[in-house]
């Protein structure tokens, strides 16, 4: 199972303009972890996220997949084990209709079209959006984008799934059902986002980045309960772990353990 490791060794990064945005992080995410990637605007993360999937280069450092170092050279194997779901689901879809969109990776690693169709089909049935499948990707919804979004990566069926703010813009019922499907994905799962909820929902293992370093790395719970760690990063406990505004109890904080 190794090719589901990833593995980041003194990662350093800028930007062209000059300004360095990671400053030498260093971790192991193992097979079948699922980890919160959490920190304040600016902090890094879309950047570090950037580099799993080599739509970024180091300019120090080494990123690695099992034991494939992330490189140009590599870049067409890197991506069929590491899936990645962008920030803005309009930076995934490009093509005429749902189902092109969906088809469009499966298609590009060349496979034939009986299991193009059968993967398309299974992906978008496991996200709840079957019946978007001839509709133009441009004109749904937010919450539909998103959803048809991940099947895009689902039908690749990575190794390792990499997801930039995955609940933004979701409605609650749809932030549940994201949930629930990403509750369901048995392999490795990296997610970068504000919504520490989401975290103490799917994350057993948070990762929290300031100022482009690594300020705290553990158990999720153990760090939303460490206040030196929450005020260096800039954060706020989950909403369930944060008292009752009424009694100031905390027994919400208790059952989210
Ligand atoms: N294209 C760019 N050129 C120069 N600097 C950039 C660029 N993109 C991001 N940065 C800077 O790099 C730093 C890290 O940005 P990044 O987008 O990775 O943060 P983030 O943690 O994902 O933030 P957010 O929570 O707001 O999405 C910030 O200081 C940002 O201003």
């Amino acid at each position: 199972m190794s090719h589901h490791l990833l593995e980041v060794k003194d990662l350093e990064y800028t930007y062209p303009d000059g300004h360095q945005a990671l400053h030498g992080l260093s971790f192991r995410i193992t097979h079948g972890e699922s980890v919160g990637i959490v920190g304040a605007n600016g902090a890094g993360k879309s950047t570090l996220l950037s580099h799993f999937t080599g739509i970024l280069m180091p300019t120090a450092g080494t990123v690695r997949v099992g034991d494939l170092p992330v490189l140009r050279q590599t870049l067409k194997q890197i991506r069929r084990t590491v899936g990645m779901i962008f920030q803005n689901p309009d930076d995934q879809l490009f093509m005429p209709t749902v189902f092109d969109d969906v088809a469009f990776g499966p298609l590009n690693m060349g496979l034939p079209q009986a299991e193009i169709r059968e993967r398309v089909a299974e992906a978008l049935q496991t996200v709840g959006a079957a019946h978007l499948k001839d509709r133009p990707p441009y004109k749904l919804s937010g919450g539909e984008k998103r959803a048809v979004a991940i099947a895009c990566v689902l039908a690749m069926t990575p190794d390792i799934l990499v997801m930039d703010e995955p609940s933004a813009a979701l409605d609650p019922l749809a932030r549940r059902r994201l949930i629930r499907l990403l509750a369901g994905f048995q392999h490795t799962k990296i997610i970068a986002t504000h919504d520490l909820d989401l975290v103490l929902d799917l994350c057993e293992r948070t990762i929290v980045l300031g100022e482009g370093k690594v300020i705290a790395d553990g158990p999720s719970l153990e760090i939303f309960q460490n206040d030196d760690v929450m005020k260096k990063g800039h954060l706020e406990k989950p909403l369930r772990m944060q008292g009752c505004p009424v009694c100031g109890c905390n027994e919400s904080a208790r059952s989210a353990r």
